[in-house]
């Protein structure tokens, strides 16, 4: 997996164990080819070497954050309020409470410091919104925008007619072929 040369997005997690639900947001990256670097920065554990993190990640020439955390998930709004670059939070599902706690601690953040939440181990949405912030500012990353979303359009449309195949007597809206 990609890619460390002049990383643009940060992933961070607070233990590797995120990594198998992290992992999406770097797939969703390397699909757009945005470098990108992965880390363990933890609020809990490790906090001078987290607002470290946060504090230089800027001048370091990131864009955006994805920070996952699992629990007490107090890295993203930690990062954010150290930071004032984009952070985008996943709540990462642990063994009780379904990452209901993790979604929590992430989404409640007091006004003037904002985390932008994805949903329960949404890390393939969260590197899909780092794209998106980055194709603000960069017109052929939004056409891959604009074309990623056709296909899903496609694909969702072909569903469509899978279903209405399989459930006889069904019709169509009238939007799809
Ligand atoms: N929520 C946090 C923070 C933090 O928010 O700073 N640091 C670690 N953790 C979480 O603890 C869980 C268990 O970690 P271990 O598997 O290492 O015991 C992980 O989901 C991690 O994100």
């Amino acid at each position: 997996m990609s890619n460390s040369s002049n990383p643009v997005v940060g992933i961070v997690m607070g233990s590797d164990s995120d990594w198998p639900v992290m992992e999406a947001a770097a797939q969703a990256l390397d699909e757009f080819e945005i470098p990108y670097e992965v880390d363990v920065v933890s609020a809990h554990r490790m906090p001078r070497e987290m607002v470290a993190y946060g504090e230089n990640a800027h001048r370091r020439g990131l864009k955006a954050i994805i920070a996952g955390a699992g629990g007490a998930a107090h890295l993203p709004g930690m990062l954010a309020s150290v930071t004032p670059l984009p952070v985008i939070g996943v709540p990462v599902p642990l063994r009780y409470l379904d990452g209901m706690d993790s979604l929590l601690s992430i989404v409640q953040m007091p006004a003037g410091v904002p985390v932008a939440t994805v949903s329960v181990a949404g890390a393939r949405n969260a590197g899909l919104l780092a794209v998106r912030m980055l194709a603000a500012f960069d017109r052929e990353l939004a056409e891959k925008m604009v074309e990623f979303q056709a296909e899903l359009n496609n694909q969702a449309t072909e569903k469509g007619k899978k279903l209405r195949a399989k459930v006889a007597g069904s019709t169509s809206f009238g939007f799809t072929g």
